[in-house]
């Protein structure tokens, strides 16, 4: 039970499809996007050569990791003999709708189709296959290969067996799995975004800058990172797709997305991604002037 394939190489694919390589398995790593192909493998060397210097891994476990993966632009090639897919497209429902009933098709029979989603329905996802009783959720957290926390979400009818499955295989990334069951946002970005969301409302209303609300929070709570930079780290994207997908899923006000939240999503201001969010990352990381956007 070796074969992963990891669908998607964006923020959080690189990071999957570097985690499991490093612990022996085989990768094919898909996206539409040859750049963004290109830029995954990148990143999982620098990656690696940072552990390598941190003396976390060594030289040779670093050329064999890299070894280990294959990138693709083809849904349909990559997952010919896979075990196990985790997906990792971006967070809209109607994007894993088509890659769902895609990976049903191509996948093997016996394959665990698991997603990395923030905040959709597993039932729902898995509604899309002839089986559900093999989609589970397997929620990492970013950046991937630091963090040792998997949400395991189960589906309405994810078996006991695939469950089992998926545990053992985030044992072997040597990754602590945590079940939880499948409402909106899970329990990690349930309790995380609407604290996002409300840094973000605090700016909007002038409350306080920034910088001073991130300081307030590092400081005084001791977060390793303030909430706003997380967002930038996170994706502005991703953190509004998730506020829409519990405001819909609860019908409940309090998690509205703040709409400075909406107009930077709308401006293509997404954060480290796109080189602006709250911050600006062009020429190192500095505040950006959010505020003459709304006053
Ligand atoms: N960013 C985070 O911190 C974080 C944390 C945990 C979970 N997640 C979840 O992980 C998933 C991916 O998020 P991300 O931040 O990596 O997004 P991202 O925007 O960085 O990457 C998504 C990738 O999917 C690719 N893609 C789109 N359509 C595709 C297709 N048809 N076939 C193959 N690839 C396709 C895009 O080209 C892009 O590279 C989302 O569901 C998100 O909610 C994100």
């Amino acid at each position: 039970m070796k074969n992963i394939a990891v669908i998607g190489a964006g923020t959080m694919g690189n990071g999957i499809a570097h985690s499991f390589a490093q612990n022996g398995f085989n990768v094919n790593i898909v996206d539409t996007r040859e750049d963004v192909l290109d830029n995954a493998l990148k990143t999982i060397q620098q990656n690696l050569e940072r552990q390598v210097k941190k003396d976390l891994i060594t030289a040779e476990i670093q050329s064999k990791t890299i070894a280990l993966i294959q990138p693709f632009t083809s849904i349909e090639k990559a997952v010919q003999k896979a075990n196990l897919v985790v997906e990792a497209v971006s967070e809209a429902p109607t994007l894993k709708q088509t890659i769902f009933q895609e990976l049903d098709k191509h996948c093997p029979e016996a394959c665990i189709l698991a997603t990395n989603t923030s905040s959709i329905s597993i039932t729902q996802i898995a509604s899309y296959t002839q089986r559900p009783d093999k989609v589970i959720g397997m929620h990492f957290m970013n950046p991937v290969p630091v963090m040792k926390l998997v949400e395991i979400i189960k589906g309405y009818s994810t078996s006991e067996e695939t469950y089992q499955s998926v545990y053992d295989w985030t044992k072997a990334l040597d990754k602590v799995p945590v079940v939880v069951n499948d409402y909106p946002g899970f329990i990690a970005n349930r309790i995380l975004m609407p604290m996002i969301n409300e840094a973000i409302i605090s700016v909007f209303e002038g409350v306080a800058g920034v910088v001073e609300i991130d300081s307030i929070m590092k400081l005084g709570m001791a977060h390793p990172m303030g909430p706003l930079q997380l967002a930038d780290f996170i994706g502005l994207d991703t953190c509004l797709s998730i506020m829409k997908v519990m405001y819909d899923g609860f019908k409940n006000p309090k998690y509205a997305p703040c709409p400075l939240l909406v107009n930077m999503v709308q401006a293509g201001k997404l954060g480290v991604k796109s080189g602006e969010g709250f911050y600006s990352y062009a020429k190192g990381i500095k505040e950006a002037d959010v505020s003459q956007r709304f006053r």
